[in-house]
């Protein structure tokens, strides 16, 4: 029997059965065990119950997506999404991060950086950056972009970025900054704005830190939400791609997050690997799911599935070779347009190759 769940935008989602002796309480995910709303085992946030009745009003409204593509350097581009927009009608779309600092230092050349084709509606920007002024600035530039919210970067913890960059994941060990840095960027554009961070970073991990650097954003910029990626970083000692695997996946600090800040919103992001995971993570509590490297490595498989299952739409009806051919229409148009190889064939096909992946 499939249960119909109301998703954000008031539709119903048909979600396959609970797994047999599963319980809407608590289920099995990747052999961690996700907690639901109550969330035992990970106590209220003692901070987060002093600045309880001050944010009570902060709602505003806003409704971010049920299901995301995560954004991923070298990866989400313009071609990249181009084909996922094929797949998916109602997926939102995350692009790379962008560095603030090349925004600001390329304003002669944004289109290069910032211009997208209006079918990739809903698309958010994620930027980077721990410069107050470049980072007001880089939103104020890109605000002419027309994207649908702006995301900053606060879980990356490559050696460029949150090394020599000090930004990403770093920013977390600064809260404090990361508002008056909200601030500045929802001053700056007409559309929401969120936050992409880590359950922790380095020592700095328990759920109580996590609470107050949501506590402070939200308490010093109108930032509503958050995208969990339930795995600390480690800034010393593994590389970014290890820190997409080793940390261990912290699911109850998500689902602790949904119950200590009702009035927030919060995505969940890591480890979820296909579509009948999203689903389930759905079905047991998640409110919102974004999917970084099975988005990217299979598009058919997860993107495929996500207008229906996750949103209650029809289901596909095109095949993959007519979006090969729709492909090859966009690959056609925006060939040399930035110069003789930008983008060149190269680029353009190998996208295509992970439709057949
Ligand atoms: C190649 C690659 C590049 C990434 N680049 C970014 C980035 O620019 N900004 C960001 O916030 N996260 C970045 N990430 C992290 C993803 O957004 C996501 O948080 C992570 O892959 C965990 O989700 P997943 O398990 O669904 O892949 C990147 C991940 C990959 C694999």
């Amino acid at each position: 029997m499939a249960i119909a769940v109301r998703s954000a935008a008031g539709r119903h989602a048909l979600l396959p059965p609970l797994a047999p002796g599963s319980s809407p309480g608590a289920f099995l995910f990747h052999g961690c065990r996700v907690l639901s709303q109550r969330a035992p085992g990970v106590g209220p946030c003692p901070a987060r119950a002093r600045a309880a009745s001050s944010s009570a009003t902060r709602g505003g409204g806003y409704l971010p997506p049920l299901f995301s593509v995560a954004p991923m350097m070298d990866w989400t581009d313009n071609h990249y999404r181009t084909l996922a927009r094929l797949i998916s009608k109602h997926a939102w779309l995350y692009t790379e991060m962008v560095v603030a600092e090349t925004i600001v230092h390329q304003q002669d050349n944004l289109d290069r950086f910032l211009a997208f084709p209006a079918e990739q509606h809903p698309i958010v920007l994620q930027i980077g950056g721990s410069n107050l002024d470049n980072l007001a600035k880089a939103t104020e530039l890109a605000n002419a972009y027309s994207y649908d919210e702006i995301n900053l970067n606060c879980g990356c913890p490559s050696g460029r970025v949150a090394g020599h960059g000090c930004f990403g994941a770093r920013l977390m060990f600064d809260p404090e900054f990361v508002g008056d840095a909200m601030s500045a960027i929802a001053a700056n554009c007409n559309v929401p704005v969120s936050v992409k961070c880590r359950i922790g970073v380095d020592d700095c991990d328990s759920y109580e830190q996590l609470c107050e650097f949501v506590d402070k954003v939200i308490s010093k910029s109108p930032t509503r939400h958050f995208i969990i990626h339930a795995r600390k970083a480690l800034l010393r000692g593994l590389s970014p791609a290890e820190n997409r695997k080793v940390p261990p996946l912290k699911y109850e600090y998500y689902f602790a997050l949904l119950r200590d800040f009702p009035d927030v919103q919060f995505t969940l992001n890591g480890g979820i690997t296909t579509i009948d995971q999203v689903s389930a993570s759905i079905r047991q509590g998640a409110h919102r799911v974004m999917v970084g490297r099975a988005a990217y490595n299979n598009p058919w498989n997860m993107l495929g599935h996500v207008d229906s299952e996750v949103y209650g739409m029809p289901t596909r009806h095109s095949s993959r070779r007519q979006i090969l051919e729709r492909y090859q229409i966009y690959g056609d148009s925006i060939m040399g347009q930035y110069g003789p190889s930008r983008p060149n064939v190269r680029q353009l096909v190998k996208i295509r190759i992970l439709l057949y992946a």
